[in-house]
């Protein structure tokens, strides 16, 4: 038996998430600054045998049908662009929450691609590949390389590779799934409408960790208020971050409802940790650090 290709599957971050407006296909228009997390799902791959997946691990009954599965719509969207390619029996590792706005599916099935490119001898930079994680899904492109950048347009406009500083962050879900079809349809924007909440911060490479922070908070994720409506436990879970000692900035990521918040040190946000599951043990909850 061959050994297995191992990717791992990072959560994503916006840091920022400004809607820019509505397209008239419905789509939503965004800037958003994304980074990641060294937390994360893990994806093997057994090389030239029929396509497959098995799934394990504590959030993975919450991912729905295997048949559905990201990374199977990943790689039927990677045989259908290149047509000789060989691909093979997933393995996935799921702990990430699911339905989180952290994007664990994009985020398994870039890792899925990474996987099928590899062992085919695709380059990363292979028009095909990224065309397959258009198709996959909108943010499974920003997904693909996995590094700190701005993604515009529904998700398929990436800018370059930025330079961040690392950032010390606490990731907290309530264990409250939010479909984000459900949140950009509360937001209630008519298509073909440009919405006025206000142009993003500029961000630029070589940004120490105050700079960066500074030029963070003002920014927004536009989509925390419906959000918050839908789900109003994330108005507690960003006071409960926004009020622990040494945390400089919270703000929810994606969709929701999971929540980040950027801290001083990795003391301030080890403490913060522990007193949010004291007091909350059924949150899931992730010190980490992102760029
Ligand atoms: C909001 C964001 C921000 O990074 O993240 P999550 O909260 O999902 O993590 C993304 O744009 C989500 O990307 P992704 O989760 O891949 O979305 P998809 O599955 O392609 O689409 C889910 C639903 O959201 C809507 N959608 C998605 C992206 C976008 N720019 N405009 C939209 O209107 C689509 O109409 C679709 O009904
Ligand atoms: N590998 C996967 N991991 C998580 N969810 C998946 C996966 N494949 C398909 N899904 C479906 O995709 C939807 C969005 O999941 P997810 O990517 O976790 O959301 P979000 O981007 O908001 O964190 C879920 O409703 C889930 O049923």
């Amino acid at each position: 038996m061959p050994l297995p290709l191992i990717e791992r599957a990072p959560a994503k971050i916006n840091l920022t998430l400004h809607i820019l407006g509505r397209r008239a296909d419905g789509w939503h228009e965004l800037e958003s600054l994304v980074v990641f997390s060294r937390t994360g799902d893990q994806l093997s791959l057994i090389e030239g045998e029929p396509l497959s997946l098995t799934i394990e691990g504590p959030t993975a009954p919450a991912a729905g049908e295997v048949a559905d599965n990201l990374v199977l719509r990943a790689a039927r969207h990677f045989a259908a662009a290149i047509p000789d390619a060989h691909l093979g029996a997933f393995h996935l590792v799921k702990r990430l929450p699911v339905a989180a706005g952290i994007g664990g599916g994009s985020s398994d099935a870039a890792a899925a691609l990474r996987l099928l490119a590899r062992a085919n001898g695709v380059p990363p930079d292979d028009e095909r590949l990224i065309a397959a994680a258009r198709k996959t899904g909108a943010d499974v492109p920003v997904c693909l390389a996995a590094r700190g950048r701005i993604m515009r347009g529904f998700g398929d406009e990436l800018g370059p590779v930025l330079k961040l500083p690392p950032l010390v962050a606490l990731i907290v879900n309530p264990n409250e799934p939010l479909e984000t079809r459900r949140v950009f349809e509360r937001m209630d924007i008519a298509p073909g409408a440009r919405t006025d909440f206000g142009g993003h911060p500029k961000l630029a490479s070589g940004m120490g960790p105050e700079e960066l922070i500074a030029a963070l908070a003002k920014g927004r994720n536009d989509m925390e208020p419906a959000a918050c409506r839908l789900a109003p436990i994330i108005g507690d879970v960003l006071s409960i971050l926004g009020s622990a000692p040494g945390a400089k900035l919270a703000r929810m990521s994606g969709s929701g409802a999971t929540c980040f918040a950027l801290f001083k040190d990795c003391k301030s946000a080890a403490r913060a940790r522990k007193a949010i599951l004291r007091a909350h043990p059924r949150w899931w909850v992730k010190s980490c650090v992102l760029n």
